[in-house]
Formats: structure tokens, C-alpha cells, sequence
């Protein structure tokens, strides 16, 4: 297996995480407006963009990703719950696929962004 090496892979992460998002019936409610609003594919661009910068320095993604989520979080509340569902759908997204430094790096920044966001939110709920 090969590790994640070009915006593409990190494309098709993000696609393969929203597969499985937007089937699960514990975290799909929040990506109502996603869909909705036909975002989806712009959605999962910039999410890219934003890994892209995180694994590769990349200088597309230039907004404050902790902020939607603290937004939404006053109208569809994040538990731990959530937290745990993202994780394990990002991380098998990764595993199933990739494998070297950089997974390595994506799960564990996921981690640590995941668990900031979580201490953001209690402080705000
Ligand atoms: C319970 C876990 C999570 C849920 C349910 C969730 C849900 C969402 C939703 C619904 C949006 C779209 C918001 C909007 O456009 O108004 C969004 C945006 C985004 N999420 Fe999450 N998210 C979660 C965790 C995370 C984590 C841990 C990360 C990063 C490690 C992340 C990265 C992003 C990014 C980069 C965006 C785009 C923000 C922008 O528009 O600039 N999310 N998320």
C-alpha cells in the first residue's frame, strides 16, 4: 500500500469520508444544509485544500475551520459520540487505502484538531 502523496489522494480520503458520513445515522443530520444547499462537492474541495495544507504546506485553504463548527454547535449540538463516529470514519478512510509518514500524520492531526474542537465546544454549550 502506498502512502498519500498528491491532492488527488487526499481528494479521494475526503470522498470516501463523506461516503460514509452521509450514510451514518448517528453524524449524517449535520451535513443537512451540505446537501441541501448542493455543496457537497464544493464542501469536499475545500476540505481538501485544507488537508492539502496540513500534509503538504499547501496555501488554498485560507479560512478558520474551527468556526463552522462552533456555529453549528448552537443549533445541532456535538457530542463525544460524534467526535468517536468522525474519527473511525476518517481514520478506516485512510487505513483501507493508504498507508506511510503522512496517513500516520493525517490521523494523528485529526486527532489532536478533533479533540481542541470538542474542549472548544463543552466550553461553549
Ligand atoms: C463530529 C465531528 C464533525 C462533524 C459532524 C463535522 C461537520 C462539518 C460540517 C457540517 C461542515 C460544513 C459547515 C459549513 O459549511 O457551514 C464542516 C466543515 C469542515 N470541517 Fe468538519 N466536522 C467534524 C469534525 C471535523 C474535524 C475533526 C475536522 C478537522 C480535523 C474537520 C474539518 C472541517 C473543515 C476543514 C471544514 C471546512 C470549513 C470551511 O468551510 O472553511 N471537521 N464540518
Amino acid at each position: 500500500m502506498q502512502d498519500i502523496k498528491t491532492r488527488e489522494d487526499i481528494h479521494f480520503i475526503i470522498t470516501e469520508l463523506y461516503k460514509k458520513l452521509l450514510s451514518d445515522d448517528i453524524v449524517k443530520h449535520f451535513f443537512e444544509d451540505v446537501i441541501n444547499e448542493n455543496h457537497l462537492e464544493e464542501h469536499l474541495n475545500i476540505v481538501t485544500d485544507f488537508w492539502n495544507g496540513i500534509l503538504f504546506s499547501a496555501t488554498d485553504y485560507q479560512r478558520n475551520a474551527m468556526q463552522p463548527h462552533l456555529i453549528l454547535h448552537e443549533r445541532k449540538p456535538f457530542k463525544h459520540e460524534h467526535f468517536k463516529r468522525w474519527l473511525l470514519h476518517f481514520t478506516s478512510s485512510i487505513d483501507d487505502n493508504f498507508k506511510g509518514e503522512k496517513s500516520e500524520m493525517a490521523k494523528t492531526r485529526a486527532l489532536s484538531i478533533a479533540t481542541v474542537m470538542e474542549i472548544k465546544m463543552s466550553s461553549h454549550s
